[in-house]
């Protein structure tokens, strides 16, 4: 490709609206262009990186023996309402109506166009297992869309569902997926983590994460020091070793304690520890209002109080409904006298005279004791584990780091065959539910991960595998005949070995094309010059590790086809 006739508009400056480096570089290497909040054009450099990593996908998937198919982004809610979800998610899912007036979906996900499939088609265990994929754009009308292609509302997604008679083929099916997706992302260039991880609202609760360690990640891993454990935080478990406060219990006594707002400072005007102010947080958990404690000093944990209540979705209840709940204003509300179900995290079962919110405005009240004043339905593990918390496989230490998400694969069990009624005839003539699963890879979100992985200063550093060109030519003095004769015979055998080369054959000074190709992030740059070719040599750049390497003119093509071999 020949950069005076090719597209590629890069920028100076960072799009105002960028954040982090992955959405800074796309824009400005000229990969990608915002139409509408969370809706990006690909421009040619950046399709050339999705069509690579979609094509590493497809090799992966298709030896594991999944099947490829193209799903209709527009759904018809009938199918949702199959299932049951059409009602379960809010703006997220982006409804519209047809010229006829009927009611349709962008597809947020398609577990009940592919379970349609399946029922219409497969009758007979003879047709199981089979797994069915598509690499296809989705639409989640996300509320704060941001970080460019990490967390668009339109994206690419590779979305498979596997289809087994029973627990133990799809056992099989989730590991032929596990190993696939490690060589996917092995073949991408990229560092990552398998992660037990919540299964959120989808179904079933056994799903595993691939997370491309990067400080600016959005997620928590929690890994153990010891062992290979490793969990998202909403998932990992916090050992309940608490010790117990060996004191007796005191008489309750009501303090007021004016413009005391957080847990620090009604500890501190209290002259307690942290650990003895205990937050009641009044939750929604599906339809019903509910309270749950957890010590000053700890983070609550949504996804474990989902799943210990086997709740559809748990979020914060609004002012008025704590008001209800409690008879109390917001930021005081405590477990006394109100009228909710009282849920505490086990670190609150080991506690003796604490403090709680008084459900009044400025109040507190200290000695407080469950054993006494209060009943706890059940105490269990709500909170977020933290550094130095131990291994619930090994003892070990567990220690905390950022990632990037990039996929995510799930038991889903029968719960769409039962709601949809896909069955099969098992060898005994016997009506069987498929036992399924899903398995998603975020396209444009692991061509991002790369980049935040993956990049300095200068630009982007492709990991080869899913760069968009391996190798640039810089011509550096365009008019010196011998450079553009060199510059030009090297494309040519560079092409004839089916290398991916782009030559900068535009009328630039030397410095915009060596910025450029910097900030693009060409794994290999090929500098012919006046200079250097008066003692026949060319110069090879390394981006990844910034070494530089003068060659004779004659062994450029051998020389350049090593380092291209020694990068993948
Ligand atoms: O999508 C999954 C699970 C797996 C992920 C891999 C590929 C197959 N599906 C979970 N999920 C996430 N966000 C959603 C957003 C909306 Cl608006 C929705 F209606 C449904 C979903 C939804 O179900
Ligand atoms: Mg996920």
């Amino acid at each position: 490709m020949r950069l005076s006739k090719y597209f590629v508009p890069t920028l100076r400056e960072n799009p105002s609206d960028a954040e982090v480096v992955s959405h800074k570089l796309m824009v400005r290497a000229g990969m990608i262009r915002k139409v509408a909040a969370g809706i990006y054009n690909y421009l040619p450099m950046g399709l050339r990186v999705i069509r690579k990593v979609e094509n590493i996908i497809r090799k992966y998937m298709n030896e594991a023996g999944a099947i490829e198919i193209l799903m209709p982004a527009v759904v018809p809610a009938e199918l949702w309402k199959e299932s049951g979800r059409w009602n379960v998610y809010g703006k997220e899912l982006l409804r519209f109506k047809d010229r006829h007036d009927r009611d349709f979906c962008m597809g947020p996900t398609h577990e009940e166009v592919v379970t349609d499939i399946v029922r219409n088609e497969i009758k007979s265990y003879k047709d199981l297992p089979v797994n069915l994929y598509q690499i296809q754009t989705k639409f989640r009308d996300e509320v704060r869309p941001r970080f460019g292609l990490m967390r668009g509302r339109e994206f690419i997604m590779k979305d498979a569902y596997s289809f087994d008679v029973d627990d133990e083929g799809a056992e099989k099916s989730y590991g032929l997926m596990r190993d696939a997706y490690c060589k996917i992302f092995e073949s991408c260039g990229l560092k990552y983590k398998v992660v037990e991880a919540d299964s959120g609202a989808i179904g079933g609760n056994f799903s595993h994460e691939f997370m491309v360690t990067a400080e600016t990640g959005e997620d928590f891993v929690i890994s153990c020091d010891s062992c290979d454990y490793a969990a998202n935080v909403e998932k990992a478990p916090v050992i309940d070793n608490f010790e117990e406060d060996d004191e007796v219990e005191k008489p309750i006594e009501k303090i007021e304690t004016k413009n005391q707002k957080t847990v620090e400072e009604v500890a501190k005007f209290l002259n307690v520890e942290t650990k003895k102010v205990v937050k009641t947080m009044i939750l929604k958990a599906g339809d019903e209002i509910v309270a749950v404690m957890i010590r000053g000093d700890h983070e609550l944990n949504l996804a474990k109080i989902k799943n210990f209540l086997n709740a559809p979705f748990v979020e914060f209840a609004t002012p008025e409904e704590i008001v209800k709940a409690t008879n109390g204003p917001l930021g005081f509300s405590g477990p006394i006298g109100i009228n909710v179900k009282i849920y505490a995290d086990n670190a609150v079962k080991k506690l003796k005279n604490y403090v709680v919110g008084g459900n009044e405005k400025d109040i507190h009240l200290i000695n407080v004791n469950h054993t006494r004043d209060f009943k706890v339905t059940a105490f269990s593990d709500f909170i977020n584990a933290k550094p130095g918390d131990k291994c619930p496989k090994c003892g070990g230490t567990y220690v905390i780091t950022k990632g990037i998400e990039v996929g995510h694969i799930f038991k889903l069990g029968t719960k769409y065959s039962k709601s949809m009624n896909a069955t099969y005839l098992d060898k005994d003539g016997k009506q069987q539910y498929i036992v399924m699963g899903c398995y998603g890879i975020g396209v444009g979100r692991t061509a991002a991960a790369a980049i935040e992985q993956n990049h300095d200063e200068k630009g982007i550093i492709w990991p080869i595998q899913i760069a968009p060109f391996e190798v640039v030519i810089i011509p550096i003095n365009t008019d010196d005949e011998d450079v553009v004769n060199l510059s030009e015979t090297l494309y040519k055998k560079l092409l004839k070995k089916n290398v991916e080369v782009i030559i900068d054959d535009r009328n630039e000074r030397a410095g915009v094309k060596f910025n450029d190709a910097d900030l693009v992030g060409y794994p290999i740059r090929v500098n012919i010059g006046k200079k250097t070719l008066e003692n026949g040599e060319v110069e090879i750049v390394i981006r990844k590790t910034g070494d530089k390497i003068n060659c004779k003119k004659d062994d450029a093509l051998s020389e350049i086809l090593r380092i291209r071999e020694e990068l993948y």
